[in-house]
């Protein structure tokens, strides 16, 4: 069933196969949609292009997402090939990984405004350009994390920029409704990515969301994939300014009973 067919659309963020990018991408190709993707730097180009290549894509584009001019770049390479888009997925999150460990109060003024900019504006900045090719309506997609909501350990202030990240959906919602497009935002349980090597107790934490969500286990890159196509398809048609958990229900739970033994 072509959830997707005839609808073409951007995605940023990919890294490579283990990307949250990647299990959205493979979805919605799966579902018939034609996609363009932006890397970071060239460094990520030969890892993006063959999987890019896997499912049938060949528009690429360098984009770092601090830089206003790399933005417009990437927005005028589509535009040569592209009259329209349909949908964006941005998956970029960015901090000083030295400060995602020990305390939120030790924020630095420089990391902080470098991790609001590259995980919170870059959102606002992309989907700006992107409205002005959706003549049509569309859909925007970006990726949010519960330490938004409540404090997990050492996400310190990516904590604070998801949660301006999740009000930021609903004030782009609020300006791009009356074009017939939604913006929205998937809460991912934590995921071993390459955003997630690197953080000290991530296996902690992942063993914590097993043993403590209502499905008792992790979700995968596929699962959010799923998720994204509802969001980013006429399935979603009525839904804008959410943001929807797709973590096996971990931010339902206050206190579980204590498990009986396996016996
Ligand atoms: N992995 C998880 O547990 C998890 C859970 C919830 C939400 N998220 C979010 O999902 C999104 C995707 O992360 P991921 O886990 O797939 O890891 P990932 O490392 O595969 O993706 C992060 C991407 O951000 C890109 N990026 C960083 N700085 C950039 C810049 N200046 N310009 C352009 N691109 C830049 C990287 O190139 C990379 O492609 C992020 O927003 C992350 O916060 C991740
Ligand atoms: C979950 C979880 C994640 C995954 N997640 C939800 C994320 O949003 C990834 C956030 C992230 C942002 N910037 C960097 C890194 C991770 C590591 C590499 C790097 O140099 N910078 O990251 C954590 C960091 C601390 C605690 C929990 C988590």
């Amino acid at each position: 069933m072509g959830l997707m067919k005839g609808r073409r659309g951007l995605i940023m963020g990919l890294a490579n196969d283990k990307s949250i990018a990647w299990g959205i991408a493979k979805a919605l190709a799966d579902h018939g949609a034609e996609l363009a993707f932006s890397y970071q730097g060239d460094a990520l180009k030969r890892r993006v292009e063959p999987l890019a290549a896997q499912i049938g894509s060949d528009l690429l584009a360098e984009c770092d997402v601090s830089d206003e001019a790399s933005i417009d770049g990437l927005f005028s390479t589509i535009a040569e090939r592209w009259d329209n888009l349909d949908f964006i997925v941005h998956a970029i999150g960015f901090s000083d990984k030295e400060q995602l460990r020990g305390r939120y109060a030790d924020t630095t003024r420089d990391n902080f405004l470098m991790t609001m900019d590259i995980s919170v504006y870059s959102f606002t900045a992309v989907a700006r350009r992107a409205a002005a090719m959706m003549p049509n309506g569309g859909s925007m997609l970006t990726l949010t994390y519960y330490g938004a909501e409540r404090v997990m350990p050492h996400y310190n202030v990516m904590g604070v920029a998801k949660a301006a990240l999740e009000a930021s959906v609903r004030y782009l919602a609020e300006d791009f409704g009356k074009d017939g497009i939604r913006v929205n935002a998937i809460s991912a349980g934590p995921i071993k990515t390459l955003a997630a090597s690197g953080i000290g107790d991530f296996r902690y934490i992942m063993k914590w969301n097993e043993l403590n969500s209502p499905l008792r286990r992790n979700v995968s890159q596929e699962e959010v994939g799923r998720s994204a196509l509802y969001l980013l398809s006429d399935l979603g048609s009525g839904v804008t300014g959410e943001t929807h958990h797709v973590d096996a229900g971990y931010h339902i739970v206050g206190m579980k009973a204590v498990d009986a033994p396996d016996i």
